[in-house]
């Protein structure tokens, strides 16, 4: 168990006054904790947010004062926290970090850290968040917290938190899923991908058949060029199509389970890995799905426009040669409108 005194309790340290190191202050403060910063410039770090308890110092100072440090530094800069190893003995230390790119360095950030102080136990965490989020507290879209660390008691503490913050928290386990959880906003909108992915796959498929079937084979076989009706005449047809595909490509995989779980005779048993990536996106195909039919009805309302500008057009033309006739003394100049 960790010893720590009464002050300690709800004294948490935040080492970096950057973007996230004061927004996250700014949050903790409001929920009821007390906050030290601990900075390369104590003096001269800028404003914090009002209410911290000792405005500012250095790194030995302020992590001296809680057991919980938050590390909002950059892992470019964590080299300088070998020094502090024997200051950061036995606390807990919350990596916050996010890398540019994947697979940028060798090891996790998080491992790096730990292998940097090994008497601290370091948990991964609150990277999934931006500072905005954390200013404005959790709303509906970002509302989780995922925490990885080796020391159970370490990620209950860092857990506590996160609750009291007002997030959720997600266990992914020991520090080794520390650099899944570093890739995470990286992947932007990973449950996208699937069904954006077939969305261009049928709709590619779909396009080429009608322009094979409707253009190609009217031009070889009556010589007739109506490539002109690709654009909106073919889109129109291709829209519905797809949409109609990815609507039942969304209520499928609830069928399916329904009847695996009738076979299996229990619904408390985990479905096929195939069959939980369909389901969780079941959401955006069905997004999709609504998106392509209002695309087929904005289409399907342009169809008659562009027949009365045709009108329009026909009309005029007709107008003019009629004028034409009587300019020329009732001679008929287009036959078949003399016969009418
Ligand atoms: N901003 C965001 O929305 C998010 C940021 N993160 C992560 O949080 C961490 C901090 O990000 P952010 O606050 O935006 O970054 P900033 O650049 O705004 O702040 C980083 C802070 O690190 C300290 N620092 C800079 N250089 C050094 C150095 N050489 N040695 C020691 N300390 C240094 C400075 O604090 P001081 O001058 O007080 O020493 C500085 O303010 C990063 O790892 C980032 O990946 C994660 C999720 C979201
Ligand atoms: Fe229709």
């Amino acid at each position: 168990m960790y010893s720590t005194s009464a002050t300690e309790q709800d004294m948490l340290c935040i080492f970096g006054t950057g973007d996230l190191g004061r927004s996250l202050g700014q949050r903790l403060l409001q929920t009821g904790y007390r906050v030290v910063y601990g900075s390369r410039r104590p003096q001269s770090c800028g404003l914090l947010p009002p209410g911290t308890q000792v405005q500012s110092m250095n790194h030995e100072a302020a992590a001296q004062s809680a057991r919980l440090v938050f590390i909002c530094i950059h892992r470019e800069n964590y080299d300088f926290l070998e020094t502090l190893a024997t200051q950061l003995k036995g606390k807990v230390l919350v990596d916050v970090s996010n890398n540019l790119k994947k697979n940028l360095y060798p090891e996790a950030n998080a491992e790096y850290l730990q292998r940097l102080i090994p008497g601290a136990q370091v948990v991964k965490g609150f990277n999934t968040l931006s500072a905005w989020a954390l200013q404005n507290g959790p709303s509906d879209a970002n509302r989780q917290v995922y925490l990885c660390g080796n020391s159970a008691e370490a990620k209950q503490a860092v857990a506590d938190v996160a609750t009291k913050l007002g997030f959720t928290v997600l266990d992914r386990g020991s520090l080794s899923a520390a650099r899944e959880l570093e890739d995470f906003p990286l992947q932007l909108f990973p449950e996208w991908r699937l069904p954006m992915q077939l969305t261009i796959g049928l709709t590619a498929f779909f396009f080429i058949y009608v322009v094979i079937r409707d253009v190609i084979y009217a031009y070889v076989k009556d010589n007739k060029d109506i490539s002109f009706r690709i654009m909106v005449s073919l889109a129109n047809k291709v829209f519905p199509t797809v949409s109609l595909v990815m609507l039942s490509l969304c209520y499928l995989p609830g069928v399916i389970a329904a009847f695996l779980q009738l076979y299996r005779g229990t619904k408390y048993k985990r479905f096929p890995d195939w069959l939980d990536r369909w389901m969780l996106c079941r959401k955006q195909l069905g997004l999709v799905a609504l998106a392509l039919a209002s695309l087929h009805v904005l289409y399907t309302l342009i169809i008659p426009i562009r027949y009365y500008v045709r009108y329009r057009l026909a009309a005029n033309t007709i107008s003019q040669v009629r004028q034409l006739e009587n300019i020329f003394g009732n001679t008929c100049l287009i036959p078949s409108f003399c016969k009418q």
